[in-house]
C-alpha cells in the first residue's frame, strides 16, 4: 500500500471534502456546494492530504489565527482544523505525520504556537499540546432563578435593541475587536465567520441554519457595548410555554452590557430555560441570579489546547499578575521550542531569553501550553509530577506570576 502525505491539489478538493466527512461520520458525499465553500476558506498550501493510491484517507488543514494572551496582545498562532483519518487507515501514525508538517512548517513561519480544538481529550498531548482554556455550559431554569420579573430594560441608561444579520455584520465586528483585545484566550473573527454567523454564506454543518434572534446593547453614550445573539424553539405543554432560549454568541465589553443582556435574554416572556452556550468558567451568570443554583452545569471541559513552538516569543508576549523571574526548562520531544529560559516579568511585560543558569522549574511543552494563557496551576502540576520543582518553592512563583485574576476563554468554535 502507497501512502503518501502531501498538499492537496485544486482537482483533488472534492475527495478531500468526501475524506473528511468519512471521518467526522457525516455522509461520504461532497455536495458541490459544500466544496465551493470550504474550497473558498482552504489554504491549499496548508491543506494537507493522506492518499492510498490517489485516494484521500486522512485531512488536516491549518490556518493563521491571532490569539489574545493575558494582557490583551496577540500572537500568531496556526490554528489546526478538519483532523480526520479514515476508520481503514486509523494508527498507522497518518495524523502524527501530518501534525510533523504542519508543526515544523509553522515554526519556520514563525509562528508563536499551534492551537486546536480536541475532539477527544488523548488525542493531542503527545503532539506537545495541553489544555490551555476551559469551557463551561449551564441550563438556567429561569422560573428558579429569582430575577425581577418586572425588568424593563437596563437601570444605567443603556438600551437593548433588536438589530438584523446586516447590522450585526456592520456594528459587531468591531465589538469583537474590542472585546479581543481584553479577553486573553479570544481568536479573531473574519468577515467570512461574520458572514455566516449572520446568514450571508451558507453555513457548514449538519444543521440546517435557523435565523437567530440578535440584541445589542448600547451604552448610555450610544456604543455598540455587546451582542447576544440567540434561538428559542417553540414548546407547549398544557396550555404552558416550555421554551428554551439557546445562546449562539453573548459577547460583552462592559459589565454593564454583559448583565443588561444576561437580563434581557432572561426577562423575555415564554422563556422558562435558558441554555447559555459554551462560556468561560468564571462567566459572571450564575452569580448574577439571586439564586444561581438554577443554573446547573451541563458542560465543564477543556476547550482550546495550545502548543507552544516559540517560548520567548509567547511568554514575551504576555504580563503577569506580579513581578518575577524563573528559569524555565522547557523539554519538547520534537526538538521545536524547548530550551532553558530566563523570564523576568511582571505586570507591564517581560523578557524570555535563552539561559544556562541552573534551572528552576522543569516541564514538558505541552504543561508550558497548560500554564501559558493562565488557566492552569503550576503547583497543581508539581503535585502532578508533571512539573518539576529544581528550586523549592519556584511552582509556587509561576503560580503568583502566570495564573490571571479573570479566566481565559475562547469564544469561538475553529
Ligand atoms: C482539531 C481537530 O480537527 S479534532 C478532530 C480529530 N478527528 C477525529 O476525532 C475524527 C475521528 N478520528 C480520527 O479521524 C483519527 O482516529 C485521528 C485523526 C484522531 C487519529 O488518526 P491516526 O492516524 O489513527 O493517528 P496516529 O496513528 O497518527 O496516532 C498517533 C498516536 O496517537 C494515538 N491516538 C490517535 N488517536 C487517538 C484517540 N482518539 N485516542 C487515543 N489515542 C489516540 C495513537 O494510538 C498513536 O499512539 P502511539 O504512537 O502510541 O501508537
Amino acid at each position: 500500500m502507497s501512502l503518501e502525505i502531501r498538499p492537496v491539489g485544486e482537482t483533488e478538493v472534492p475527495d478531500w471534502v468526501r475524506a473528511m466527512r468519512t471521518g467526522f461520520l457525516v455522509p461520504p458525499v461532497a455536495p458541490k456546494d459544500e466544496v465551493e465553500i470550504r474550497r473558498a476558506g482552504m489554504d491549499l498550501a496548508r491543506t494537507q492530504g493522506a492518499f492510498d493510491d490517489g485516494r484521500c484517507v486522512g485531512t488536516f488543514r491549518s490556518f493563521t489565527q491571532r490569539l489574545t494572551v493575558p494582557g490583551g496582545t496577540a500572537v500568531t498562532a496556526n490554528a489546526v482544523t478538519n483532523v480526520t483519518v479514515t476508520p481503514t487507515h486509523r494508527r498507522r501514525g497518518l495524523l502524527g505525520r501530518m501534525m510533523g508538517n504542519a508543526l515544523r512548517a509553522a515554526r519556520e513561519r514563525g509562528d508563536a504556537a499551534a492551537t486546536l480544538l480536541s475532539a477527544e481529550y488523548p488525542i493531542y498531548g503527545r503532539f506537545g499540546f495541553g489544555p490551555a482554556s476551559r469551557v463551561t455550559r449551564w441550563e438556567v431554569q429561569v422560573t428558579r432563578a429569582g430575577l425581577d420579573p418586572h425588568y424593563a430594560g437596563p437601570a444605567d441608561g443603556g438600551r437593548v435593541d433588536f438589530a438584523d444579520g446586516g447590522t450585526v455584520r456592520q456594528l459587531a465586528p468591531a465589538l469583537h475587536e474590542r472585546l479581543r483585545a481584553r479577553q486573553h484566550g479570544a481568536v479573531d473573527r473574519t468577515e467570512r465567520w461574520w458572514r455566516m454567523a449572520t446568514g450571508d454564506m451558507p453555513q457548514l454543518g449538519p444543521q440546517a441554519w435557523t435565523e437567530p434572534f440578535y440584541a445589542l446593547y448600547r451604552s448610555p453614550a450610544g456604543s455598540v457595548d455587546g451582542l447576544l445573539t440567540y434561538t428559542a424553539d417553540a414548546v407547549w405543554e398544557a396550555k404552558l410555554p416550555m421554551n428554551t432560549a439557546t445562546v449562539r454568541d453573548l459577547i460583552a465589553v462592559s459589565p454593564e452590557a454583559e448583565r443588561a443582556l444576561w437580563h434581557f435574554l432572561f426577562s423575555i416572556d415564554w422563556i422558562t430555560r435558558v441554555d447559555t452556550g459554551l462560556r468561560a468558567p468564571d462567566d459572571v451568570l450564575p452569580l448574577l441570579l439571586p439564586d444561581p443554583r438554577a443554573a446547573r452545569v451541563t458542560t465543564d471541559a477543556d476547550y482550546m489546547w495550545l502548543r507552544p513552538l516559540d517560548v520567548p516569543a509567547l511568554l514575551e508576549a504576555r504580563t503577569y499578575a506580579c513581578p518575577g523571574s524563573l528559569v524555565l526548562d522547557v523539554t519538547d520531544p520534537d526538538g521545536l521550542s524547548g530550551g532553558r529560559f530566563a523570564l523576568e516579568a511582571g505586570p507591564d511585560g517581560a523578557s524570555c531569553v535563552p539561559t544556562s543558569r541552573p534551572a528552576e522549574l522543569s516541564l514538558g511543552v505541552g504543561e508550558l501550553g497548560a500554564l501559558c494563557l493562565g488557566d492552569e496551576s503550576a503547583v497543581r502540576l508539581a503535585a502532578l509530577g508533571r512539573v518539576r520543582e529544581d528550586r523549592p518553592g519556584a511552582a509556587a512563583r509561576a503560580e503568583l506570576m502566570l495564573r490571571t485574576a479573570r479566566r481565559p476563554w475562547c469564544p469561538d468554535m475553529f
